[in-house]
């Protein structure tokens, strides 16, 4: 009979999250063991295992070659129905069979987990593993229901949420979604951090914070000591609530404007800006900063090249767009969302919108996305993605107006995001900083660069989205020098 890696070498690479390619050799790491709440006599074992992929390509000489995956895997009594969610097969296992289910289907691990994170507790490695830990940090104050149901939250995603409903009687009843980072990092995760900054000061355009499990484990990648990094965020659910960029596609589609929601939505951008300006550390900018973040668009260009050919003809233009950046005056360094874009905001009733996932670009290393950052970055992001909403109606229904829609609700998000930073205070250069077009468009063109990279490596059906964005936005730059 087979064992868990064996099961897992061939379970791992079907998943969504998975990275590896072909050359993957998987081996165990580490685990830790969750207590089992609850009279369900059929489970054996809460196992959250670690998984390392040593073979995993570097991307772009950057990211480190090797992955680790945390996998949570509950095992069952051996006659557990195989039909059941999140079955991944049979092993031997402590010298009896065993059914082994992908944990964050089965509720046993859901309540295991909440209970870590309510407890303040701590979990273990199994026998022979006295490194790797897991340590729940419940949010101060917060109130927790009792664990009545759990289920997988669907949807492409990067990471595994697991949505959990509380019992209806309790007063805490307030659902909660359980974000598990199927990808380990030393270092702290910007979406932790970030946004238990903002709920810590008062701020609503993120969803409450119920707490996180924070681990240690022996890492290839770090010599002198455990690895240290986070494993799973717990927030509050915000049910029935549709995210921007599904209520943009519809406006889009059915052309109506999207004008009152963009300029809120540049408001509550400028809003969450300004708080992460108080609360986390910024940089002054100085020339050396500047020239760091241009040169890093110059090496973000030729790696992109490398990957998508075709950009090669918009090489000279695409330096020269930077370039012009140089001149202008750039506002001080600051935390960012990092990937902002209309799929991470959810429009919730009464509350306007609400920001999610402050992870950064998947594909940048974590120190580059634990660092302040040009807040025009996301300014940038969400105008990217307004032009993807029109990028995705011509594609998909040979929309012929949804390019002045976007048009249309882009100047509406700057407009409303000038106006929000006025609000917070931000005024005179700053302010003038923060809205630099030069700054923007050179920006704009690195976040389309990125998602050449993303969409040439996840959807090439999509790549044609950004490169037409490429070409207009370095036509439209070029008319404007000229008409200077
Ligand atoms: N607190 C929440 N309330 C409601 N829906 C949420 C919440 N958090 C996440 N979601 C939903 O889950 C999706 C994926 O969440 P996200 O944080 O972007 O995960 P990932 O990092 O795995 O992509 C979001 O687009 C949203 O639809
Ligand atoms: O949400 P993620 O953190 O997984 O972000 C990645 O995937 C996004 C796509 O799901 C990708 O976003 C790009 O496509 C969106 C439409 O599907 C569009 O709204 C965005 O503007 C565009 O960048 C994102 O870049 C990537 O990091």
């Amino acid at each position: 009979m087979r064992t868990l890696i064996d099961l897992l070498r061939d379970w791992m690479p079907e998943q969504r999250w998975f990275r590896g390619s072909g050359a993957s050799e998987l081996r165990h790491l580490g685990s830790y063991v969750l207590e089992h709440i609850g009279d369900d006599e059929d489970v054996y074992r809460i196992i959250v295992a670690l998984i390392v992929d040593e073979q995993t390509l570097p991307e772009s000489g950057s990211v480190p070659a090797a992955t680790i995956y945390q996998v949570p895997l509950v095992l069952r009594e051996a006659d557990s129905d195989a039909s059941a969610r999140g079955y991944l097969g049979s092993i031997q296992h402590d010298g009896a069979s065993r059914t082994v289910i992908d944990g964050p289907h089965d509720p046993a691990f859901a309540a295991a987990l909440l209970a870590l994170v309510a407890s303040e507790g701590q979990a273990g490695g199994e026998t022979g593993d006295d490194v790797t830990r897991a340590f729940g940090l419940p949010m101060p104050g917060i109130q927790l229901g009792n664990f009545a149901s759990s289920r997988v939250l669907d949807g492409e995603q990067s990471n595994t949420s697991i949505i959990c409903e509380m019992r209806r009687d309790d007063e805490a009843a307030t659902p909660i979604i359980m974000k598990v980072f199927r990808i380990l990092a030393d270092g702290d995760n910007p979406d932790v951090t970030l946004q238990t900054a903002l709920a810590s000061a008062g701020s609503r355009r993120v969803p409450a914070v119920v707490g996180n499990v924070s681990g240690m484990w022996l890492d290839p990648r770090v010599s002198d000591r455990p690895a240290r990094g986070n494993l799973v965020f717990v927030q509050e659910f915000l049910p029935g609530v549709e995210d921007a960029w599904r209520a943009a596609l519809r406006a889009g589609a059915s052309g109506d404007d999207f004008l009152t929601p963009a300029r809120t939505l540049g408001q509550a951008t400028a809003e969450v800006h300004a708080v992460l300006r108080k609360v986390m550390p910024t940089v002054p900018t100085t020339p050396e900063r500047v020239e760091a973040a241009l040169a890093a668009m110059r090496t973000r260009l030729d790696a992109t090249i490398a990957e998508v050919p075709a950009l090669a003809e918009f090489r000279e233009r695409a330096l020269a767009c930077f370039a012009a950046a140089r001149d202008a005056e750039w506002p001080i360094s600051q935390r960012i969302h990092g990937d902002y874009h209309l799929g991470q905001v959810l429009a919730v009733p009464g509350r306007n919108w609400v920001l999610l996932d402050f992870e950064g670009e998947p594909l940048s290393p974590l120190e580059v996305r634990n660092a302040p950052d040009c807040a025009v970055r996301d300014v940038a992001g969400m105008l990217r993605s307004f032009d993807y909403v029109s990028g995705s109606l011509t594609m998909t229904a040979g929309s012929e107006q949804a390019h002045d829609w976007a048009i249309a609700a882009r100047k509406a998000f700057i407009e409303g995001y000038g106006e929000g930073l006025v609000e917070q205070g931000i005024e005179g250069k700053e302010l003038r900083a923060l809205l630099d077009e030069r700054v923007c468009a050179a920006y704009e063109i690195d976040k389309a660069l990125y998602e050449a990279r993303y969409e040439a490596l996840h959807r090439p059906d999509w790549l044609g989205i950004p490169m037409g964005a490429i070409e207009r936005l370095l036509g439209e730059r070029e008319s404007a020098a000229s008409n200077r």
